[in-house]
């Protein structure tokens, strides 16, 4: 499989104003454009994508960036099917944020339960330069990624701190999962000899 090209979708959820978008601009053009151009909320999903390489793999990662308003909650269902992954957004200062990144962990539990969740916690420059704003404490976002056996991350777009991160370990734990179903599949046609008498031959790629 070296040199293949692999495509994962993953999707952004989060609450209005959470950061999704920013997060995204910074992850594919290494940007940020909130000291120069007013808030602007995303109505529907943007999408975007970007090449990495990982464990000599090109990994295309699509990105659907989703509305946060309520307003467009069905629509954001959309997109997440079919998501390898989720990255959930809340503003590390703003406690509200939170409860709405509980809800959309609880639609992909119900909906989507072979989405990978990963948890990010938004701005953290500004609990870097003001402690007294964090309203989310790690360790609610530790034992809450530990329930969903997902990954947690506190980013800034503005500073980039670990937004790259996320994305390369989404890339870097698909790949995994691809080679154990690869192992698993590959059991499926280790018939034990003495067993095989009755069964017809199967081979992976084949049937005959
Ligand atoms: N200081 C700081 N501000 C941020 C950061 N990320 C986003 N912001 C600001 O927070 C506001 C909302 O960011 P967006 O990325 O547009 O939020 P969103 O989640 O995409 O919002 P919707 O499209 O409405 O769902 C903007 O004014 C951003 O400039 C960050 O890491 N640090």
């Amino acid at each position: 499989m070296s040199g293949a090209k692999v495509d994962i979708k993953v999707v952004l959820l989060g609450k209005a104003y959470a950061g999704k978008t920013s997060l995204v601009e910074r992850y594919i053009h290494n940007r940020f454009s909130g000291d120069t151009v007013p808030y602007q909320n995303t109505i529907g999903a943007a999408f975007g994508a970007k090449t990495v390489s990982v464990d000599n793999k090109n990994v295309i990662i699509g990105i659907w960036d989703t509305a946060g308003s309520e307003r467009y909650e069905a629509m954001s269902r959309i997109y997440y099917r079919g998501a390898k992954a989720a990255i959930i957004c809340y503003d590390l200062s703003d406690r509200s944020s939170f409860d709405r990144a509980r809800f959309w962990i609880g639609e992909l539990q119900k909906h989507e339960e072979g989405c990978q969740i990963h948890l990010c916690g938004t701005k953290y420059d500004l609990i870097a330069e003001n402690p007294e704003l964090r309203k989310i404490e790690e360790r609610e976002t530790a034992a809450l990624a530990q329930d969903v056996r997902g990954k947690v991350y506190e980013t800034s777009s503005k500073s980039g701190k670990d937004v790259a991160l996320i994305f390369t370990n989404i890339a870097s734990d698909y790949l995994k999962s691809l080679k154990n179903t690869e192992v698993e599949d590959n059991k499926e046609y280790m018939v034990p000899l003495r067993d095989a008498s009755n069964k017809r031959f199967v081979c992976s790629g084949c049937k005959i």
